[in-house]
């Protein structure tokens, strides 16, 4: 354990902030009720023998650290029960102080299994699966994705063909393409799953369904006949995860394991379905509407680390014979890290709209009102590929500022960044996601034309193009976020009336959309942008917080949009809506913005309230010890164990005397 009390340069850090953390905690976590409760879980975690005594996972091969986590895992899944926490927020305090960076072998059961049950099944169904879930009985994933076909969902080979006479449907991956493919814990640890597959009933295909298939023994746990499972190896990251194939020889399975919430096949095999036509497709609308705020917590994690160390590292003397410098007194790392910190704040409020609209969105849609569906739907896809392309970007910024150190495990960066950066394949490609909104803002820009009312977050739209900017040397954020409208109006218009223009002299409207994708991901990308400054802007302003809290954050919400103007530039000024001397306001306001949050930078991330125990870093320790801490995580390397290794005796000893032999001058001749 490294010893000392709190590093000098940190604590100074701390006392010249120029607000109180603990003020911008209080608002993060919705009050501070809700912090003592999560402070309070977290140590009950933190405290459990269990989990203390399990080895860091860094130092396991792939079979530990799966064994591992399952263990951790399953003991939280318990205590929970037992400690009767049932809010979902407060089980994921619980668990990621239980189990930090180890993902869950039973991720998918909690995630998605048991709230596609909850929102797709019938009351019968529920009845009978949920208690088996509850108990474990019942371990579950999600299985949609094929060898062949991720993305396109209706390409999907998988079939389920009713049998009208013994009331049962056939299930059957019939090609090599369509064994199902990457679903987390499908591997070695359930013995049920989802499986998404074409519905076939009267010689008729009626595109894919969801159906409960039990995959092993519940007791044995052997795979059932007609099923082959199995793990699909070691990955970039989630090496704790059995991610797993499976294959289907005609399983044959009730006709009642279909969800038939919405959608019915009756016992004669007529097919019956409800007006809404994507309704299959809410389980990934879930899990999409939560990833904002998962990869803004990631973010949050990697500035810690890097801000906390960059208070602490010194180098390089800035006058000859002089002190060296706090690294993170150089304008250059101060540029890197505040807009990653920036980055990581934007999200975690956008994850927070998007949750919210989730809850009221879901909650019509299930008293039978689909109109705000097309919305959730735009809103979750391109929130979700927005924030998980920029925060991984800026995960690895603050790995790399954190120079050599921060390649080791024992920064922590690299395993936050390798279990982040999945968030922009998995629930939805991101490209594919985006092209999803473009398709929107596309509808959109059409119904505006035919004279049609917009939903409020689109309704800038309605506005007609300004040419100038209002930006002044005293950068407004009313100008920033117009700034941002005015780019997503125009990218919008710039895609819409390059397909028209080619449907016009003779494109099919598929051929003009297929030839425009990159400037239609532009749009949506702006379209994203803008939302996420906007909703920064609105949050920040109705935080209830003391002045001086406010100023901090809000220096924060303005480096967020100055730094978007200036990374993506081009865009802004291409039609000369800003002008050279606003354009270097906004570099002059980047700089004064640095400066600014340079006193708070340490307080802004101690703001997130991550115990050491969770963010596992020795760079980013709370008392700033590092280079103790790098210490002993070297020291308890394996590969210390023994002061020599059989390896050297194994190998490098025959070589060397082979070498040795080889170099004799008589064996020369
Ligand atoms: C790309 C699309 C959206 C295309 O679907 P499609 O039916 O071919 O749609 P289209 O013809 O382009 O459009 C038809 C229409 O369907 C709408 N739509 C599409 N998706 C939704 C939705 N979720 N909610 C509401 N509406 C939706 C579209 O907006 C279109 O509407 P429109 O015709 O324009 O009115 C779809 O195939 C898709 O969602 N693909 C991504 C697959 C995916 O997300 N897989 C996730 C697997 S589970 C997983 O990864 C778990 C990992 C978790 C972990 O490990 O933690
Ligand atoms: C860690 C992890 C966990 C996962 N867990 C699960 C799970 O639990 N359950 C499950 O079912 N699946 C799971 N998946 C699978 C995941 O959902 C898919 O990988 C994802 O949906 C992307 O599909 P794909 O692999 O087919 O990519 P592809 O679609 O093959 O993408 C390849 C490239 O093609 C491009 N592309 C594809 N289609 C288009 C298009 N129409 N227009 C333009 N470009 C296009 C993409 O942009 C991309 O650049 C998981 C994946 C990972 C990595």
């Amino acid at each position: 354990m490294a010893t000392g009390g709190v590093n000098a340069d940190l604590a100074k850090e701390r006392e010249r902030a120029t607000f109180d953390s603990e003020q911008l905690t209080n608002f993060l976590y919705r009050g501070p009720e809700k912090v003592r409760r999560k402070r309070y879980l977290q140590n009950l975690a933190i405290q459990d023998p269990v989990f203390k005594k399990a080895p860091l996972w860094a130092f396991l091969n792939r079979e530990q650290q799966y064994a591992t986590a399952l263990k951790k895992h399953l003991h939280a899944y318990r205590r929970i029960q037992e400690l009767g926490i049932t809010e979902p927020v407060e089980k994921f305090y619980y668990r990621e102080a239980a189990a930090p960076h180890e993902n869950s072998p039973i991720g998918l059961h909690e995630s998605m299994f048991i709230p596609t049950i909850e929102k797709q099944a019938t009351e019968e169904q529920k009845r009978k699966w949920l208690p088996l879930c509850h108990s474990l009985k019942m371990i579950g994933t999600y299985a949609q994705t094929e060898l062949g076909h991720g993305t396109f969902i209706r390409g999907l080979e998988t079939t389920a063909t009713y049998d009208p006479v013994a009331k049962e449907f056939i299930l059957s991956t019939p090609k090599l393409t369509a064994m199902k493919y990457w679903p987390g814990n499908l591997g070695k640890t359930t013995n049920h799953c989802l499986v998404m597959a074409q519905l076939i009933t009267k010689g008729k295909n009626h595109g894919i369904h969801m159906f409960m298939l039990q995959t092993r023994d519940m007791e044995t746990h052997q795979p059932l006949p007609g099923i082959e499972l199995g793990d699909i190896g070691p990955k970039f990251g989630f090496f704790d995860n059995d991610n797993g194939y499976m294959i289907l020889k005609d399983v044959r399975i009730p006709r009642e394991n279909m969800f038939m919430r919405y959608y019915k096949v009756l016992e004669d095999g007529t097919y019956v379905t409800p007006p809404g036509d994507r309704l299959n497709y809410l389980s990934m609308v879930l899990l999409r509407s939560a990833i904002t705020s998962m990869i803004g917590q990631h973010l949050s994690q990697a500035c810690i680390i890097a801000i906390r160390y960059s208070a602490v590292r010194r180098q390089t003397e800035i006058s000859p014979g002089g002190e060296e410098a706090q690294v993170l007194d150089y304008q250059t790392q101060q540029y890197k890290l505040f807009p990653a910190l920036a980055t990581s704040y934007a999200m975690l409020m956008a994850g927070r709209f998007m949750y919210d609209f989730y809850l009221k969105t879901t909650a019509q849609i299930e008293k039978g009102d689909l109109g705000t569906m097309p919305q959730l739907h735009a809103l979750s896809a391109g929130l979700k590929a927005f924030s998980t392309w920029e925060c991984t970007a800026a995960i690895e910024v603050c790995r790399m500022s954190c120079g050599g150190h921060g390649y080791s495990h024992a920064s922590g960066i690299p395993k936050i960044y390798v279990d982040a950066t999945p968030g922009c394949t998995y629930e939805g490609e991101n490209t594919v996601m985006m092209l999803q909104v473009a398709r929107f803002l596309m509808k959109m820009y059409t119904n505006l034309q035919k004279g049609q009312e917009l939903p409020s977050f689109v309704q800038y739209m309605t506005k007609s193009l300004d040419t100038k900017s209002c930006m002044k040397e005293e950068v407004a954020p009313k100008c920033l976020v117009m700034a941002y409208e005015h780019r997503a109006s125009r990218l919008i218009k710039a895609a819409a009336d390059a397909i028209q223009a080619m449907v016009m002299s003779g494109s099919s409207p598929q051929e003009a959309w297929n030839k425009n994708t990159v400037p239609l991901t532009w749009a949506a990308l702006a379209f994203c942008h803008m939302f996420v400054v906007k909703n920064f802007f609105e949050m920040v302003e109705d935080a209830k917080m003391d002045g001086q809290t406010k100023a901090a954050f809000m220096a924060l919400c303005k480096l967020y949009a100055v730094n978007g103007v200036i990374t993506h530039l081009g865009e802004f000024i291409q039609d000369g809506y800003l002008n050279n001397q606003q354009v270097q306001y906004i570099q002059k306001s980047l700089l004064d913005l640095l400066a600014e949050i340079r006193p708070n930078a340490v307080a802004l991330v101690d703001a997130f309230d991550y115990p050491d125990a969770i963010l596992q870093s020795c760079l980013g320790r709370y008392d700033g010890q590092v280079y103790q801490a790098l210490y002993d995580f070297a020291k308890s390397s394996p590969l210390n164990e023994k002061e020599v290794l059989d390896s050297f005796f194994d190998y490098v000893k025959p070589v060397q005397q082979e070498l040795e032999a080889m170099n004799q001058p008589m064996a020369r001749l």
